[in-house]
């Protein structure tokens, strides 16, 4: 039966329309699973929210929320939950099939799911903030839960945010779920190193790649697009690697210094204003960040930055996906052409949801681990689960975004398959 879906329109660019032609690429490599191969394009379930809240001049504004569980055939629906004025039903869509793809890559016992709202959190007041997330997690509450579908932190979303939801749920279901959401704060059944974790699953992922393209990450050049929990991780991880982190932008602007920038020093002066302003470097304009001349490229803001005219513009060798769904297909295969190895979002910003994933565990089993131990485990299976999806590149001759995607959906489409239709 056809794919297309009465209530989205996905364009060629558009999110939905960008993983549905991600998902079709990989079709010649499923076998006999193809036959399953619908159901990846497809949600399982997606609940639409209405969210109202009081504001505090006393009038009563309505937001829209959303939830998606895309696919839940090998475990609960995971994924984070995003809070930004451009958020639609067919974005998080995209995102929660992209949640699946991403933990099968890495093996979690996990299926995908995303959530989100329409609103621009920057207007609201932190009793706002507070009054959305409470409201939303209860109209979500119907389908989340920690053996159901656990939310976590995106787009403007973090551990306060991820508080909120886990009181409410509780208070609704009286009880103390600390593991109906993950990336809480410590003192709430929190992991070490979930902050950090996924800008060191992109560091832990580009040095790999940049080793097996014999680039040297000492005095390599990186450019950051989006330097909020993602990429401003990254990019310190990479600068206490020896690189030289040249360009950064993020919604105020974007910044240059050829010497490379003190990451530490933007990262205190971006909180609250953004990185344009930074005394310790000069102002360039946004476009102009795609044509710099760089070794390793992360976009790690939001998805459909890279273009197809982007793609020519762009010099590094190196292309490391912290955002999900950062390139649209037809700029994928141009980076291809052009001999830019990307590291597909699928498994380059996994590290945060795997650290989630011990989060979840810890939070059941009562015990809690060093971050050292954390991190290691967090090396060992991004590594690990590169190494499988590099062989699996080399041996069909494919991106590593499609091989991604043969490793993943061979591993949902079995569980789909030995699961078996019901009734
Ligand atoms: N948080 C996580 O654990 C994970 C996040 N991701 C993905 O990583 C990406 C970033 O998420 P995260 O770091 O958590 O989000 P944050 O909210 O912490 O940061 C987002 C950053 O992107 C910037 N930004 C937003 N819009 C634009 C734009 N149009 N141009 C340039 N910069 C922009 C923001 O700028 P400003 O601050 O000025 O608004 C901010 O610096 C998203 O795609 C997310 O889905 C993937 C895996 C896990
Ligand atoms: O930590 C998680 O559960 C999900 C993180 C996330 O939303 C993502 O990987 O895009």
């Amino acid at each position: 039966m056809s794919s297309e879906l009465s209530y989205v329109h996905p364009t060629a660019n558009s999110p939905w329309g960008t993983y549905l032609s991600q998902v079709d690429r990989v079709m010649p490599y499923l076998g006999p699973l193809a036959r399953w191969s619908e159901t990846l394009k497809r949600p399982k379930r997606a609940l639409i929210v209405d969210v109202p809240i009081e504001m505090d001049n006393g009038t009563i504004a309505h937001f829209e929320g959303f939830r998606v569980q895309h696919n839940m055939s090998r475990g609960p629906g995971k994924g984070g939950v995003r809070f930004h004025p451009d958020v639609t039903l067919e974005e998080v869509m995209a995102l929660s099939a992209w949640m699946t793809v991403k933990c099968a890559a890495v093996n979690l016992p996990y299926g995908g799911a995303k959530g989100g709202i329409r609103v621009d959190p920057k207007k609201l007041t932190l009793t706002e903030l507070e009054k959305i997330t409470r409201r939303y997690t209860s109209e979500i509450g119907v389908i989340i839960g920690p053996q159901q579908d656990i939310p976590a932190p995106d787009v403007n979303t973090n551990a306060q945010i991820m508080a909120w939801m886990m009181d409410t749920y509780s208070m609704n279901t009286g009880t103390t779920a600390t593991g109906v959401v993950t990336g809480k704060p410590i003192h709430l059944g929190g992991s070490l190193g979930r902050v950090k974790a996924t800008g060191r699953g992109v560091f832990v992922t580009g040095r790999e790649a940049a080793h097996r393209l014999g680039l040297e990450l000492e005095g390599a050049r990186v450019a950051v697009q989006g330097f909020g929990n993602v990429g401003a991780i990254a990019a310190e991880l990479f600068a206490e690697a020896g690189a030289k982190v040249v360009a950064v932008q993020d919604f105020s602007g974007t910044v240059y210094s050829d010497r490379g920038l003190d990451v530490a020093q933007l990262v205190a002066h971006a909180k609250g204003a953004g990185v344009a302003g930074f005394a310790g470097g000069e102002r360039i304009a946004d476009e102009d960040f795609w044509g710099i001349e760089v070794d390793i490229l992360i976009p790690a803001a939001l998805e459909g930055q890279i273009t197809a005219e982007r793609a020519h513009r762009i010099t590094a060798r190196l292309v490391l996906e912290g955002a999900n769904g950062p390139t649209v297909s037809q700029a994928d295969d141009i980076l291809a052409e052009r001999g830019i190895l990307v590291v597909p979002d699928v498994i380059c910003n996994a590290g945060g949801v795997t650290v989630s994933y011990f989060e979840w565990v810890q939070d059941f089993s009562s015990f809690f681990w060093t971050e050292d131990e954390i991190n290691q485990r967090l090396d060992r299976i991004m590594v690990g689960a590169l190494e499988h999806i590099w062989d699996t590149a080399d041996r069909h001759k494919i991106t590593l975004r499609t091989a991604t995607f043969a490793v993943a959906c061979e591993r949902i489409l079995t569980a789909r398959q030995e699961r078996g239709l019901y009734p």
